[in-house]
C-alpha cells in the first residue's frame, strides 16, 4: 500500500487514493481482469496509470477519441511519465517502433489502431512487457450505450495474442445491460467488478425554467460571468445546432469570448475550438453534445444545459464534465416549458424503432425538471443508489422550502384532464381551467365543464408546473403518439379523485417548484429580485483580498508555463494545487513538494520559477511566506449565497429581438462591482473578444451608476486616483468654464494628471447627489472605506429623467438609460 502511495505521490502528487482506486490497482497487478464502473471524474484513469509505473511494463490503453488521447499523453508527459499514442494521425514514425520495444510506460491507441496493428507488433511488445490492456469509455462497446463504436466489438480478439495480460474495462455508464454487454463482448475472465458511487458531492444541481428563449439569455450572462471572472471554464450544452450558433453569437455580442463546437463544423475548426478551450484561451464553450466523450478538462466550473437534454443518462454524463478536479462546481439545467409539450425533437429515434427507450428517458428528465424535492436523491435513485437524506447542495435543498396543500388545485387539474377525455395535449385542460373560450374549447363543449374558469387565478405556467409535480408524484401519466405527448390520470390520481371532492379534499402537501413560489410571491408583491442561491468558486476558499490577487497571478504564471511548454494549464497542475500554494506560500522546494497535487517532475522542472514567483508576489502583496495552514478547507457542499440585491432586474424583461446586444456596460459593471476586478483587468480580460480601453470600462461603470446600479465610490475614486484635492480642482475648472456638458475645455483647465475618467466620475457623482469628499470620508465600522453609493438614491435620481440612447463603444453597441446631460458629455468626449 505504502509503495503504491509513494508512486502516486511521486508522479501525481496525490497523497491518498480515492475510493476503489487502490483495490482496482492491486487486482490489476495480480493479473485479474476488471470492470470498473465509477462516476465521471472519480479518478478511473489512475487505475491503469499506476500499474505500469510499478511493474515497469507498458500499459496499453484503448481510447475512443484522438483529442482525449492527446490530452492525456500531454498531461502524463508533464508528470515525467513516458506516454505516447498511436493513431493514423501520429506523424512521429518512431513511436510505433519505440512502442513495440516497450519504451513507453503508457501507450494510447484508438480501437481501430488496436485491431489493425500487426501480430508481430503485439508479440514484440508482449516480449518487452505489457502489464495491462485498458479499454477506456468501455460503454462504446455496447449498442445500449450512448456512444456505440463498432470497432470496440473486435477488441476481444486481442486475448488470442495477449493471453495472460489483464484486461481492464472502464466506464461511467451504469445500466446493467451495458455492464453485461461489456463483460461479454470483451470476454472478460471472471472479472473483478467494481461499482463506485455516482454521487458527485462537489456538484451543485439546479434547474431554471422559462417560456422563452430570450428571457434565459440574461440569466445565462449572469451565470457565465460568475465563473469566467475567476478564470473558471463553462460549457453550455444546447439541444440544436441553431441554438448553439445563436447563443454563441449572443455571447460574443455581449463581449464574452466563447468557443463553439458542433457536428456540422469541419474537423479542423472543431479541433481548434477544443484546443483553445482546454488551454484556457477561451473560457466558455457553446456546444451540442458532439462536444462529448473525452472532455477531460478537470477545472470546468459550470455546465449549463440550455434546453432539456434528450435523455437523463446523457444529462448525468454531460453535467458530470464539470468539477472533475473535485472542487465545487455547478450544473444548471435551463428548460423551456414547451419542451415537455412537444415530443418530436426527443422522439427522433421513433423512426428507428427505439421510441419507447427515448421517451422513457426523456420523461425521467422531465420529472427531474419538475421536481420540488432533492435533485441529487432523485438522480442517485434513478441510478439505483439509496440516498439517505436531502443533500443540501441542490437548488431545491438550498432555497427556503415551501410546501403547500395543493389538493384543491390538483383536484381541478386531474378532474379536468379526465373530463377532457385524455385526447389532448396538456394545454387543453389548462386553457379550460383558465376559462378560455377559444374555438377548440367551444367545439368540444369544454366551456360547459364545471371547472371551466375555476383556475384563472394562476398562470398557465403555474398549472404546467403543478402538472410536473403530479407527474413526479405518480398521479399523472404520459404517453406519446405521433410525437404528441398525451397526459392522463394514473391509478393513484384516480384514487385521489375518488376520495376527494372540491368541497372537502384530503390535504395533498407538495413541495412547490421555484417558479410556483416566485409566481405566488409576485402576486403578493413579495418577490425577491435576483435572490437565488449560488456561489462563485473563489468565495469558497476564504481568500483575503491579497490572496485572491496572488491566486490570479499564479494562474497567469501557470498559463505562461503551459504556453512555453505547448500544453494545457491543467497539465501543469490543477486549480486545487494552485489554491493550496496560494494559501501556504512555500519558500523552499521541500515545502512546495509537500503540497498535495505537486509531483516530483513539477518541482524539478518548474520549482525554481514558481518559488521565485511566490516570493516576489508575496512581498508585493505583503503576505507572509510559509503560512502555517496545513490543510486548506475547501467547502464542497454548501454553496455560499451571493447577493445580487444591487442588480437591477426588471420584473418583466423586454427583449424586442433576441439579437439585440444587451447590457455590455452592465457586464463590465458587474465584473467591477460584484467580482472586484480592476478597470485594467476588465479592459484586458481574456474572455473578451477584443480588448477595450480602461477609460471605456470606467465609462461603462459610470453609466451603470447613472442607470441606478450601486457603485462602491470609495474604491472607484481610489482606483482612478480621484482625491478630494483633485475633485476640488475639477470643481474650480468647471466653474471657470461655466459649462459641464463638454469635457475638453474642462480638461484643458486642469493639470495633466487629471484624467477624463476623473472628470466624468466627478460629474456623475455630482449628478447623483454625491460629493467626492463625502464619499472618501465615509468609513465602515472596521475602519475600512466602504461604499457610499446609494442605490435608492441613484435610482430615484435617474427615474426622474431617463432617456434611452444607443451608442457605439469600442467593440459593440451599448444600450442603457442615462440622463440627458451625461449623454451629451459622453457622446462628445473623445479622450
Ligand atoms: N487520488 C487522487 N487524488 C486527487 N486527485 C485525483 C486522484 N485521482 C484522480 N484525481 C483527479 O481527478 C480528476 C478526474 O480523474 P480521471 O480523469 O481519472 O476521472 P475518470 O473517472 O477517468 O473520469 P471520466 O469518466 O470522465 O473519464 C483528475 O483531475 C485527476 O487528476
Amino acid at each position: 500500500m505504502l509503495f503504491l502511495l509513494l508512486i502516486s505521490q511521486k508522479y501525481f502528487g496525490y497523497s491518498h487514493f480515492r475510493p476503489y482506486q487502490k483495490e482496482v490497482i492491486e487486482k490489476v497487478l495480480q493479473g485479474r481482469d476488471c470492470l470498473v464502473v465509477m462516476a465521471t471524474g472519480s479518478g478511473k484513469s489512475l487505475c491503469y496509470q499506476i500499474p505500469p509505473l510499478i511493474s515497469k511494463k507498458t500499459a496499453v490503453v484503448v481510447s475512443p477519441l484522438l483529442s482525449l488521447m492527446q490530452d492525456q499523453v500531454m498531461s502524463l508527459q508533464q508528470r515525467g511519465i513516458k506516454a505516447e499514442y498511436l493513431s493514423s494521425t501520429q506523424s512521429n514514425k518512431s513511436v510505433s517502433c519505440n512502442a513495440e520495444k516497450g519504451f513507453y510506460d503508457i501507450l494510447y491507441m484508438t480501437p481501430e489502431k488496436a485491431c489493425s496493428l500487426s501480430e508481430s507488433f503485439w508479440t514484440n511488445l508482449l516480449e518487452a512487457g505489457i502489464c495491462l490492456l485498458a479499454v477506456d469509455e468501455a460503454h462504446c462497446i455496447s449498442e445500449w450505450g450512448h456512444d456505440f463504436r463498432k470497432e470496440y466489438k473486435q477488441l476481444h480478439l486481442l486475448h488470442d495474442i495477449l493471453s495472460n495480460v489483464p484486461f481492464v474495462a472502464l466506464t461511467a455508464t451504469v445500466t446493467e445491460k451495458v455492464r453485461n454487454d461489456i463483460v461479454c463482448s470483451l470476454k472478460l475472465r471472471e472479472p473483478q467488478i467494481t461499482i463506485g458511487s455516482f454521487d458527485r458531492t462537489n456538484l451543485f444541481y439546479g434547474v431554471k425554467s422559462s417560456n422563452r428563449f430570450v428571457s434565459f439569455l440574461d440569466e445565462l450572462i449572469t451565470d457565465v460571468l460568475k465563473y469566467t471572472v475567476n478564470a473558471g471554464s463553462t460549457i453550455i450544452y444546447c439541444t440544436t445546432i441553431k441554438d448553439t450558433e445563436q447563443i454563441h453569437e449572443f455571447l460574443r455580442n455581449t463581449g464574452i469570448e466563447a468557443g463553439i463546437y458542433h457536428g456540422q463544423m469541419g474537423s479542423k475548426a472543431r479541433e481548434e475550438s477544443h484546443r483553445s478551450f482546454i488551454r484556457d484561451e477561451t473560457h466558455v464553450m457553446v456546444a451540442t453534445i458532439a462536444f462529448g466523450v473525452g472532455i477531460d478538462k478537470p477545472d470546468v466550473r459550470c455546465v449549463i444545459h440550455f434546453g432539456c437534454p434528450k435523455s437523463f443518462e446523457s444529462y448525468y454524463q454531460e453535467s458530470g464534465r464539470c468539477g472533475r478536479d473535485g472542487l465545487p462546481s455547478i450544473c444548471w439545467l435551463y428548460f423551456f416549458r414547451g419542451d415537455f409539450l412537444r415530443a418530436d425533437f426527443y422522439c427522433l429515434e421513433a423512426q428507428c424503432g427505439n421510441q419507447r427507450k427515448a421517451v422513457e428517458s426523456f420523461m425521467v428528465a422531465q420529472k427531474y425538471c419538475a421536481l420540488g424535492t432533492c435533485r441529487r436523491n432523485f438522480l442517485l435513485e434513478y441510478f439505483g443508489e439509496k440516498s439517505a437524506s436531502a443533500c443540501g447542495n441542490c437548488d431545491n435543498c438550498t432555497r427556503p422550502k415551501r410546501e403547500r396543500d395543493l389538493s384543491r388545485e390538483s383536484f381541478l387539474l386531474l378532474s379536468c384532464i379526465k373530463l377532457c377525455g385524455g385526447n389532448f395535449g396538456f394545454n387543453m385542460p389548462i386553457d379550460v381551467l383558465r376559462g378560455s373560450r377559444a374555438k377548440k374549447i367551444k367545439i368540444n363543449k369544454f366551456d360547459k365543464l364545471p371547472m371551466h374558469g375555476l383556475g384563472k387565478d394562476n398562470s398557465s405556467n403555474w398549472w404546467k408546473a403543478l402538472g410536473g409535480l403530479l407527474l413526479a408524484n405518480g398521479m399523472m401519466l404520459t404517453d406519446v403518439l405521433y410525437c404528441i405527448i398525451f397526459f392522463s390520470v394514473s391509478p393513484d390520481g384516480v384514487q385521489f379523485l375518488c376520495t376527494s371532492n372540491t368541497a372537502q379534499q384530503k390535504p395533498l402537501m407538495l413541495a412547490m417548484t421555484t417558479e410556483m413560489i416566485e409566481e405566488e410571491a409576485v402576486d403578493s408583491s413579495q418577490r425577491q429580485i435576483g435572490n437565488h442561491q449560488t456561489f462563485t468558486s473563489l468565495d469558497l476558499y476564504s481568500f483575503t483580498e491579497a490572496e485572491t490577487k496572488l491566486y490570479n497571478m499564479l494562474l497567469d504564471t501557470r498559463m505562461q508555463i503551459s504556453k512555453d511548454n505547448g500544453t494545457t494549464p491543467y497539465a501543469i497542475c490543477g486549480d486545487q494545487t494552485i489554491i493550496k500554494i496560494t494559501k501556504i506560500r512555500p519558500s523552499t522546494r521541500a515545502r512546495l513538494a509537500n503540497i498535495d497535487g505537486v509531483n516530483q517532475h513539477f518541482v524539478a522542472t518548474h520549482g525554481t520559477m514558481i518559488l521565485e514567483t511566490i516570493s516576489r508576489l508575496s512581498q508585493e502583496l505583503n503576505l507572509q511566506l510559509n503560512s502555517v495552514v496545513t490543510t486548506v478547507h475547501i467547502q464542497s457542499s454548501s454553496p455560499k449565497e451571493l447577493q445580487h440585491s444591487s442588480w437591477i432586474k426588471p420584473k418583466k424583461k423586454k427583449h424586442s429581438s433576441w439579437k439585440k446586444p444587451i447590457k455590455v456596460n452592465i457586464v463590465a459593471w458587474r465584473m467591477w462591482q460584484t467580482y472586484g476586478l480592476s478597470f485594467g483587468e476588465i479592459a484586458n480580460w481574456p474572455g473578451r473578444a477584443v480588448p477595450i480601453k480602461e477609460q471605456t470600462v470606467i465609462s461603462y461603470v459610470l453609466e451603470a451608476a447613472q442607470g441606478g446600479c450601486e457603485v462602491k465610490w470609495v474604491r472607484f475614486c481610489k482606483e482612478i486616483g480621484l482625491s478630494v484635492d483633485i475633485a476640488s480642482q475639477i470643481g474650480t475648472a468647471i466653474s471657470k468654464v461655466g459649462a459641464r456638458d463638454r469635457l475638453k475645455p474642462i480638461k484643458e483647465e486642469l493639470p495633466e494628471n487629471v484624467s477624463y475618467g476623473m472628470i466624468k466620475a466627478f460629474l456623475t457623482m455630482e449628478e447623483l447627489g454625491l460629493s467626492v469628499k463625502q464619499a472618501l470620508s465615509a468609513t465602515s465600522s472596521d475602519g475600512q472605506p466602504e461604499s457610499t453609493g446609494n442605490m435608492d438614491q441613484n435610482h430615484r435620481h435617474v427615474e426622474s429623467r431617463p432617456k434611452k440612447i444607443q451608442k457605439v463603444h469600442g467593440h459593440g453597441l451599448a444600450s442603457t438609460n442615462v440622463p440627458e446631460a451625461t449623454e451629451d458629455a459622453m457622446m462628445r468626449e473623445k479622450p
